[in-house]
Formats: C-alpha cells, structure tokens, sequence
C-alpha cells in the first residue's frame, strides 16, 4: 500500500515537471520567434536594419534623406512584400548619398517602445525622413494603396524635391530642369569631365534618376532639360525623347548611343565610359595612381578586350589555386581530400584549355585517382604540378599574367576574378558538353560544377566571409538546380548578387565598378525594362554566357608558352631518353624569374615525393593551340610502383643477367668439385 502511494506520488511529481517544462519551453520559445522572424531582412540585404538603439540617431540628423519601412515579421502582408522592398533597396542603392532604405521590426520584442514612440499602428508603414530632421521627427506616411516597385522609387524622387534649400541633402546634386542657356554655354567648351543631359518629358522620371544613379561616380556629371524647349531639342538635333546628350571632356560633344532609351542604359553607358569611377570610400584619388592601401601598380597594363576571355587568367588562377591556396595545408584528406578530387575531376575533364595544362590536370586526376591513400602531403601534389617528373609535354606556368582580372593596383581583383571567371567556364562546359563528365561518379548530375565549387570554396578559398556568403546562397537555392543551363544561370545570378552587395565597398576597384554583368554595351538583347524596372531576358543571358565562356572565346594572349621541364636540382635526369622527348624550348619562353613566382614563403618548402608520382610516359608530346584538345584523351600510363617502362626493362635486364652469373658461377664451381673428388680419389695420378 505505502509503495503504491509513493508510486502515484511519484507519477503527479512527474507529471507537474512535465507541465512545468512545457510551460517553460512555451516561454522561452515565444521571445525567439521575432527573433527568428526578424530574418525576413539580414545583414546580407542592401536595406539598413534599424531597431531601437539606432533608429534615432540613423535618422536624425542625417545628412540623407530616409524611407524606412516598419513592418512586423509576423504579418503576412510584410513577408509578401519583403522581396519588393530588398529589390527596391538593390535598385536605388546608388542614391544612397541622397537617400536611403531602412526597416524595423516591431513584432521584436525589443523594439516595441520606439514603435509606439513613432505611433505606428499598422504593418507595414512607410515612413519618410526628410534630411537633416530634429529629434522629434517622427517622419511623413505614405499611405498610397500602390507599393509597386516604380511607383515608391518615384515617390523617393518626389520626396527628395520636396526638400527645400536649407534641408537639402548634403551631397545629393541639382533634380531641376537645367537652362538652356546653360546647357548652350557648354557647347565646344573643354571640361575636366563628361557631362550628360538627358532630355525628356515633364513626366518622365528617367533624368533624375539617371542623376541619382550616377552620384557616387566620379568623371561624369548629369543633368536634364525638357523637351518642351523645342529650339534647345533643335539645337542638339533631338528628335525622340527621352534622349542622352553627351558633352567630352575635350569639347567634342554628341547624342549618346545607348542602344535603348531607358535608365538603365543610359546609367550604365555612362558608368563605362573611360575615366568614370566609383568613388574609392578610402580614397579620393585617381585610382589609376593609388589604392586603398597605397600598393601601386608595378607591372605594365595589358590592353585587353573586355567581351573576351582570357586564358592567361585562367592559367594564372590554377597556378595560385594549386601552388598557393593548396600550400596551406601540409596534407590533404578526408573532407579535403574529396573536394580536391572532385575538383581536379572536374577541371581535367572540363577545361577547355592547352594541351600542356589539361594534360597536366589529366595526370593529377588519374594519379589522385589510382592512389590508394585516404591521406596525401600537399607537397606530392606541388611536386606534379611542378612536373618533378620531367614527364613531356606538361606545364603549368608559375607566373601570375593577369589581364581581364588586372587591376587598377595590385590589391585588386586578380585571383577571384580568375576564380569566378574559371567556374564559369566550367559551368559553360558542363552545359556545353554533356558527355564530358562520363564515368566520373559526376556525369548524372546537373549540379556536379556548382557542388565542387561550393564545397572548393567553403573547404579552400582563403577569404573565410566569402565562403560563407556563397554557402547561405548555396544553402538558399542551389538544390533547386535541375539542369546544366540551369546551373550556368545560377552561378550568373548569384554573381551578380555578390557583385549588388559589394557595390561601393572596399574591396571594389574604382577602375572595374561592381555592375550588374553583362552590361548593355556586351548584350543589349539581355536587358528589359518590364513596367519601368529594369529586367533580365534571361534565355538571350544564357546564350550569351555560352558564347562569352564558351572555348572559342578564350583568347590565348599573353600565355606563356610551354618551356621544357627543368631537371630538379636535387636528382640528376633518370635518362638520356627522357631529355630526348621533352619539347624543345620556345625561343621566347621566359626563364621565369624568381620575382614573378608566388612568394616563398608561401610555398612549402620541396621535398623528394617522387615515390608517389607517375612516371614518365615517352609517348607524351605538346601540341599547341587553344582547345586543340580532343575527347577521349588518353592520359600518361602509370606503370606498377611508380616505375617507367624503362625502369621495369632495366629491372628486367639486370635479373637475367643476374641469372645468367648465378648459373654460370654454379657450373664454374661444380665442375672444379668434380675434379677435386677425381683427385682425392686419385692421390697417385
Ligand atoms: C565564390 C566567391 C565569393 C566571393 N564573396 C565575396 C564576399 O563575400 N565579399 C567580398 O568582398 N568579396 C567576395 N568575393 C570576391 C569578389 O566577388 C570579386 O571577385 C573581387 O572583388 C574582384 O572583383 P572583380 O571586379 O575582379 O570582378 P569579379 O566579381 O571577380 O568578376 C570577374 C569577372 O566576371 C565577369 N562577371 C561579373 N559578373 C558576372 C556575372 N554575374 N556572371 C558572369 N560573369 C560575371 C566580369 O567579366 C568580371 O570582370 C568572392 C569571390 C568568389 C569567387
């Protein structure tokens, strides 16, 4: 009985745990939903997430103007609109000078008084925030039902004009209608910078935004005028509206070709044209002369052509991949070791390059391949890549040639222009050649480059932030990937998401402004404008990305070519043979000296891996030209042990000869035995 009463004792003990525990989990999970909902918008957005701690000063006093969005995460309606608002934000990101967007949660738990501090009564409310507002300012609603895309840009335009002298926003430049005495006083006059007028209707919105587009561009200024001012249209010998009038530093002047009359043409025509930058956040000088961090330029420009690839680029880009990014890990294995497969797979059966590198990158796979190690030393891995084994006809230049990745110093661009540049092309490839990834474990799925790419970046690229951007969009979209065009187009859009967030950012090259890519002036046929935003016709964006990255557009200037293999200081040639079949040296071919080399110390120091690498193939020979590559390629034979064919005849030789002795030196010695018995039997002969 008394066990009985303890046992239910126990079960209500339990169950008023089991209860609390519930009521607790209740409490501790409703403050985390806002918190997790408060994700609508991340750090990753161009939107500037406001909350309690920063809402006043942000916008008070500010030198811009502000339309900030209070939205709650837990209303459907704000959930719907959130990709309107992030594409809003993208859209004008380059008014940020003028004006700027913002959000605030007020369902977070923690921003609940400063939203009834700005009496918000309903999600979501838009609010603008003249520039230079005093502390009490609780900005203006905009209660208009129409929250299209265009019409709340055209609203921020309205609002920006409705500023007055004295509240003007710092730096944002003159929305007015210029004179046209003004604009006729330019006329054959020199400047120190172009400057654009763009004509057109009272209603239109295309000139000041045009003008807000280009404000953090330096080389240009942007102006407007009606076309009601019929003798200044005359004048500039106008006849359609809206048009772009274009006044040349040199006092040439001109209609604008823009291949389309809307903003984003006009905008972009205008970003590229020679001396127009970014203005540096860092600096303010010519970027052709300085850098953020003072590393100038001390290589040569190379002229190039921006609608081509390059396969210096490419070339340079496996060079640093394989001898410097690598070279941080002393050995590669498990995770490491499968993503460098797959990537060395991937490369060696889609690179479109020469001979001596795809034949190189042949080798790596079919040694990375045969090897029965779950570990190897990076340094096995250098010691191929470097061709220690003299095999002909492989070569990997050690020297960086950037040209459509120079930048306009040394700490820009380069390697991770070559890195997309690269990826791209494999994408291309993959599209391009289905057949190419047969009987690699990869052939059957779409996803093969992107998935080797990811897991590349996330396991080596040395900039950690990177990989872990591109693995959120990875994680966000990539799986919904279901065929190899459809891949080629991921990658192009997710580029040009990273290149939207690192517009104006430090890391940006003033001479090579991040754009949305390709730009009108290398495919027009690529842009559209779809109720006044500007829009991507993206079957024309996939053929153009398989003809941009396609083989036949890689061109071959600036490559080094292939020099024979020097013979490693450390072992002498293994035959006359071998020195015999190496390609005789390009006249030209540099001597690759040690100043163009990645640094030292980033490379590990070389040790003797030989025992682990292929051996050398007397068949390999180099055959020039871009893509002259055929499929099936059969790569170098890799013999048992390590050991060449000639190695394996003179083990040969050396054991019947040794044979031979053994046999001979038996009957040499039986015989004389023979005879000693005969004369120990013998004693008297
Ligand atoms: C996977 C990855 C993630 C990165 N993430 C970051 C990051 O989070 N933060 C950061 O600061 N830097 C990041 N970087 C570096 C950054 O994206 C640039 O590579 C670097 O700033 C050099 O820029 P760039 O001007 O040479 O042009 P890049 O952006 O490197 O582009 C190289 C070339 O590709 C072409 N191109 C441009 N856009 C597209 C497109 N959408 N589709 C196809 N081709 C295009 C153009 O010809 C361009 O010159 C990342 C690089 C990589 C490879």
């Amino acid at each position: 009985m008394a066990v009985a009463y303890s046992d239910s004792r126990a079960s209500q003990q339990m169950a008023v745990v089991v209860w609390v525990r519930i009521i607790v989990s209740i409490f501790v999970f409703l403050p985390a939903a806002p918190s997790q909902a408060a994700r609508l918008y991340t750090e990753d957005d161009p939107v500037t997430i406001l909350t309690t701690d920063t809402l006043k000063q942000t916008i008070h006093n500010s030198t811009t103007a502000w339309l900030v969005q209070f939205y709650s995460s837990w209303c459907g309606h704000c959930i719907q609109y959130s990709p309107t608002w992030k594409a809003l934000a993208g859209d004008v990101k380059d008014w940020e000078q003028a004006i700027r967007i913002g959000v605030l949660d007020c369902a977070h738990e923690k921003n609940f008084d400063i939203c009834k501090e700005f009496e918000i009564h309903f999600y979501p409310t838009f609010r603008y925030f003249k520039a230079h507002g005093s502390n009490t300012d609780i900005g203006k609603t905009y209660r208009g039902p129409d929250r299209e895309l265009q019409t709340v840009r055209q609203l921020m335009v309205n609002f920006l004009q409705n500023h007055t002298k004295q509240d003007w926003p710092t730096r944002c430049p003159l929305l007015e209608p210029s004179r046209t005495e003004d604009i006729l006083a330019l006329i054959g006059q020199k400047r120190e910078q172009y400057m654009a007028i763009i004509i057109e209707d009272t209603d239109s919105y295309v000139g000041r935004e045009v003008i807000l587009d280009l404000m953090p561009y330096e080389g240009v200024s942007v102006r407007r005028v009606l076309s009601s001012d019929k003798a200044l249209m005359e004048r500039l010998g106008v006849t359609a509206v809206p048009a772009a009038y274009l006044f040349h530093p040199n006092g040439t002047h001109g209609l604008m070709d823009a291949q389309k009359r809307l903003r984003f043409f006009f905008s972009s025509f205008l970003k590229l044209l020679p001396g127009v930058h970014r203005q540096s956040p860092a600096s303010h000088q010519s970027p052709a002369h300085s850098s953020s961090n003072g590393q100038k330029r001390t290589e040569e420009w190379r002229e190039f052509d921006k609608s081509k690839v390059y396969m210096a680029d490419l070339e340079s880009g496996l060079h640093y991949l394989l001898r410097v990014e690598l070279a941080r890990h002393q050995t590669l294995e498990g995770e490491q070791l499968r993503t460098f497969k797959d990537f060395v797979t991937v490369v060696a059966k889609l690179f479109p390059g020469r001979p001596s590198v795809v034949k190189l990158l042949e080798t790596l796979l079919e040694w990375i391949v045969s090897l029965p190690l779950d570990k190897i030393p990076y340094d096995a891995v250098l010691d191929l890549v470097n061709n220690k084994m003299r095999i002909s006809g492989l070569f990997l230049s050690d020297r960086v040639q950037w040209v459509g990745c120079q930048g306009s110093s040394a700490s820009f661009r380069g390697y991770p222009c070559s890195l997309w540049t690269l990826f791209h092309v494999l994408t291309v490839q993959a599209a391009v050649r289905p057949d190419a990834l047969a009987n690699t474990a990869l052939e059957d799925d779409p996803q093969a480059v992107l998935q080797t790419m990811r897991r590349y970046i996330t396991t080596f690229f040395g900039c950690q932030e990177c990989g872990h951007h591109f693995e959120e969009m990875a994680k966000e979209s990539m799986g919904a990937v279901k065929t190899t065009d459809e891949a080629v187009l991921w990658l192009w859009r997710k580029h040009n998401q990273v290149n939207r967030r690192l517009a104006g950012a430090m890391s940006e090259d003033p001479l090579f402004p991040k754009t949305q890519w390709p730009t009108p002036d290398l495919c027009p046929t690529c842009h559209e404008e779809r109720s006044g935003i500007h829009a991507w016709d993206e079957p024309t964006v996939l053929d153009f990305l398989k003809r941009h990255y396609g083989a036949t557009n890689i061109s071959p200037k600036y490559t080094l070519e292939p020099a024979p293999p020097a013979p490693p200081k450390d072992t002498p040639p293994k035959d006359a043979a071998a020195v015999a079949i190496a390609p005789p040296a390009h006249p030209e071919a540099p001597s690759q000296p040690a100043g163009a080399r990645p640094p030292l110390d980033l490379l590990p120091p070389a040790g003797n891996h030989s025992a682990l690498l292929p051996p050398l193939h007397p068949q390999a020979q180099v055959q020039g030209g871009v893509g002259a590559h055929k499929e099936p390629r059969p790569g170098p034979s890799v013999s048992f042990l390590g050991f060449s064919s000639v190695d394996m005849s003179l083990c040969v030789l050396l054991y019947a000869f040794s044979c031979v002795f053994l046999m001979l030196l038996f009957f040499f010695f039986r015989a004389r035995s023979r005879r000693w018995k005969v004369r120990a039997n013998r004693p008297f002969v």
